[in-house]
């Protein structure tokens, strides 16, 4: 399914010509008009050094020889006009380039995150290929207008090249030729290094993800109390610097290659245009030359193989660019990451329940099954309750009934209808969740609740209520600027919490209860999943918050994960997952009587309750 991503870095010429086109379209649907008004302006800015070079040659060979006052003037005048051309359009083409970079680069990076947002699943997201590659899709998003300005480059040199190329020619056919012989070997070789460079920043992938890794953890919030309790940012450091080594080494590999490449390259133009300077010098003293012809062979032979280099530069930009572009095009173009049906089932009101019918999984084919064969039932209007050891696969569970992922085999229905085939968006619309790894979002207090129903998001009452429910309300109210303070787990002093652009730090259990909040604006909704839900909340908070979670769940379905059995005590129905199966089910007091592993846990947790209960009273 990711075979895509890891297929060979290096695009082929049709891959080439293909995302050429893309980037094409894409810089007209951006910017048609700044395109156009970019043709233009390329166009006379390359006629502008071939026009000076004639009209010098020619006045001076007007001056030289006694030409009429008239059309010395006249010739003066177009040079002037010229120069006038030369000053200004630099500038606007400048302009003009700056606009076309930032109109379609909005647009491509639009087009690359939406297709990033259909990617519904999150196989992808866990694929290092498809990281590697949406990372140099991000970059290959500024490419379309690269590659047009790389075209427009490559044209305004082909047309210099071609005009100074004809004008020498007719000075010295052979030293037009002897220059023109010296592009061809620059512009394979250019080519050749671009592609180097392109494959060279393919294969540092890795290691640059693993810097980046070390570098962000150094400066993490998160990170740092462990990295300084156990003295490892030294440890780190270090793998980042070697990482980090490894990345310039290759550079520098590179950069010492395009140095003896293009050094090379440069000697032999420069050898070519003495040579010339030579033959035009001596010509002239012989008479074969006119002083306009010398002037004008002056500026041409410069002007060719500066042109060259211009065009070469391009082509080699333009290959580059495109290169990246193809990265981008690959990740645009990707196939869905789950099958979506043509013409999607409708999904039914939630009535009977969901059904997993002998369901295997596993993350990849490289990985272990986690599921092996699970079938249970969620009954529409109860409360299951999901146990099991660390790694029994709740979690993974929870994530094939979103439908982040499809199972190997076996099915999944709603009310009889495969989960396969309906609009996942659908499906997505009807759940409400708190995931063990649930979000804290550095924005508002009001926003990290709304973003549960974005429909909601300005309704305050629906905000607040959530809240209460959640038990975060008087937190959120003695904040400095109540729901619109701005959250952030970064630290900012007291001082700076009444300006709106910092944020108030919240604790573990506070951002715990907004993603409980969250959730709870969803409630509409037919299936509630709550993944750990208090796992980080303190005792009292755990018993308030279960209290109003079993008030909430009263006639509604909902999955529920917990380590801590005795919330689970009232649940209508508890299955116990062990070695991806269901092991047994049941509700409490039948599995409790059938002294299975849910006794077992159930016992050996009350006995530690009990156990501390009675180490505090001898403490007493
Ligand atoms: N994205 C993933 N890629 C590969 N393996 C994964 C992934 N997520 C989970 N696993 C593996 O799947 C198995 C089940 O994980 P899961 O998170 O579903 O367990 P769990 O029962 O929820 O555990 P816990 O009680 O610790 O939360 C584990 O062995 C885990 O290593």
């Amino acid at each position: 399914m990711t075979a895509e991503f890891t297929s060979a870095a290096q695009p082929n010429r049709r891959d080439l010509l293909r995302v050429g086109v893309l980037a094409a379209v894409l810089a007209r649907r951006g910017a048609a008009a700044t395109t156009a008004s970019y043709a233009l302006s390329t166009l006379v800015a390359a006629a502008v050094p071939v026009t000076t070079a004639w009209l010098t040659k020619v006045l001076i060979d007007l001056i030289t020889t006694g030409g009429a006052l008239g059309a010395v003037t006249a010739v003066a005048v177009g040079l002037a006009v010229a120069g006038l051309a030369a000053a200004a359009f630099p500038q606007i083409n400048q302009y003009l380039r700056t606009q076309l970079d930032q109109r379609v680069a909005l647009l491509a990076q639009d087009e690359l995150y939406l297709a990033v947002e259909r990617f519904s699943g999150l196989a992808y997201f866990e694929n290092p290929a498809f990281l590697d590659r949406l990372r140099l899709a991000q970059q290959g998003a500024a490419a379309p207008a690269q590659v047009v300005d790389g075209t427009f480059g490559v044209t305004r040199g082909v047309l210099t090249l071609l005009g100074f190329l004809g004008s020498l020619a007719v000075i010295s056919p052979v030293m037009a030729l002897a220059v023109l012989a010296t592009a061809v070997p620059t512009l394979l070789l250019e080519i050749q290094l671009s592609r180097r460079r392109a494959a060279m920043i393919w294969d540092l992938g890795p290691t640059e993800r693993r810097e980046f890794f070390y570098r962000n953890l150094l400066g993490s919030v998160d990170a740092a109390k462990e990295i300084r309790l156990f003295g490892i940012g030294g440890f780190l450091r270090g793998r980042m610097l070697t990482e980090l080594r490894e990345v310039f080494g290759a550079k520098r590999r590179m950069d010492r290659r395009e140095l003896i490449v293009q050094g090379g390259l440069a000697a032999l133009s420069a050898v070519v245009a003495g040579v010339g300077l030579v033959w035009a010098a001596r010509q002239a003293r012989a008479g074969a030359l006119t002083i306009g012809d010398v002037a004008l062979f002056l500026v041409a032979v410069p002007s060719v193989l500066g042109a060259m280099q211009q065009l070469i530069v391009s082509v080699a930009h333009t290959h580059q660019q495109l290169t990246m572009f193809h990265h981008y095009a690959v990740v645009v173009g990707a196939a869905p990451d789950l099958p979506l049906r043509a013409e999607p089932v409708a999904l039914p009101v939630l009535r009977r329940g969901i059904e997993l019918r002998d369901v295997w999984f596993r993350y990849s084919d490289e990985h272990p099954w986690v599921l092996r064969g699970v079938s249970m039932f969620i009954p529409h209007g109860s409360t299951v309750g999901l146990v099991g050891l660390n790694g029994a696969g709740k979690s993974t569970l929870v994530k094939l009934v979103c439908r982040f992922y499809d199972p190997d085999r076996g099915s999944i229905t709603w009310d009889g209808v495969d989960l396969r085939d309906v609009e996942i968006t659908e499906l997505r619309a009807r759940i409400g969740a708190v995931f063990q790894d649930y979000m804290s979002y550095d924005l508002t207090a009001a926003d990290n609740i709304g973003l549960g129903d974005i429909a909601s998001i300005d309704d305050r009452p629906a905000l607040v209520a959530a809240a209460q429910r959640a038990g975060v309300h008087p937190a959120v109210e003695a904040l400095p600027r109540g729901y619109d303070t701005m959250l952030s787990r970064m630290f900012f002093g007291e001082s700076d919490q009444g300006d709106p652009e910092t944020g108030v730090r919240f604790s573990g259990g506070q951002w715990q209860r907004l993603a409980l909040a969250r959730a709870f604006l969803r409630d509409k909704r037919d299936l509630m999943i709550l993944d750990e839900p208090s796992a980080g909340l303190d005792a009292q908070a755990e018993y308030e918050v279960h209290q109003r979670l079993r008030e909430h769940r009263a006639g509604r379905t909902s999955l529920l994960i917990s380590h801590r059995l005795g919330s689970l005590r009232d649940a209508d129905l508890i299955v116990v997952l062990a070695d991806g199966t269901v092991a047994e089910q049941g509700d409490h007091v039948t599995l409790m009587a059938g002294g299975g592993a849910y006794a077992e846990l159930f016992q050996l947790q009350a006995a530690g309750y009990q156990l501390s209960e009675q180490a505090a009273g001898q403490a007493d």
